[in-house]
């Protein structure tokens, strides 16, 4: 199988970037985030790209570097939340070792309710959140090979959990 070692999908906030670091050091492999080749190629943050040029701007440079970090990364590949909404993204998935990191609304809140620097939840986070579940959890779930729940359990537990489903040997 080409491609990175793993791919972690799932939600603003559930810990992709956090866990996926944890796990790039277990497995002693490189990390690499979408979301931070975005960032560098564009010399501005997220939300910047955001309120400047819009969603679907963002989702095209978006598409681009998913394709990019899939065909170079052979280590732990953090992509951002929505990733998964592009059919030829969530078409390239296939065939990769790809975790759905989940967890339900609730703990979804607490963690990104105030976060600011993710523009779709900036206004009711709640119902912004039930929304973007009920429309994004069967494409988390199509492309994952492996489902890890969050709740309740800290990076490092997460990290665990994820090791054992994988069963990928440590460095
Ligand atoms: N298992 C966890 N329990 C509690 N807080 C967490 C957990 N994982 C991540 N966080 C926190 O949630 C926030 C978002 O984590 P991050 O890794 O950036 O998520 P993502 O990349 O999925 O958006 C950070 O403040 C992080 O410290
Ligand atoms: O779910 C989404 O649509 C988004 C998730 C974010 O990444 P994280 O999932 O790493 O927070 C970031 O790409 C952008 O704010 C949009
Ligand atoms: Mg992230």
């Amino acid at each position: 199988m080409s491609g990175p070692l793993v791919v972690l999908v799932g939600p603003m906030g559930v810990g992709k970037s956090t866990v996926g670091q944890l796990l790039a050091e277990r497995l002693g492999v490189g990390y690499r985030d979408t979301d931070d080749d975005i960032v560098t190629e564009a010399g501005r943050s997220i939300a910047e790209i955001f309120v400047d040029e819009g969603e679907e701007t963002f989702r095209a440079v978006e598409k681009r570097a998913v394709r990019r970090a899939l065909a170079e990364h052979d280590g732990v590949l953090a992509l951002g939340g929505g990733s998964v909404l592009d059919a030829d993204t969530r078409a390239l998935l296939a065939g990769q070792r790809v975790v759905y990191l989940a967890m339900d609304v609730e703990e979804a809140v607490k963690r990104t309710g105030l976060n600011t620097a993710r523009p779709l939840l900036a206004v009711n986070p709640r119902k912004q959140w039930r929304e973007l579940m009920d429309a994004r959890r069967h494409l988390y779930e199509g492309v994952a090979t492996a489902v890890v729940t969050t709740d309740g359990r800290t990076p490092e537990e997460v990290t665990q959990v994820a090791l054992d489903a994988l069963e990928l040997k440590e460095a």
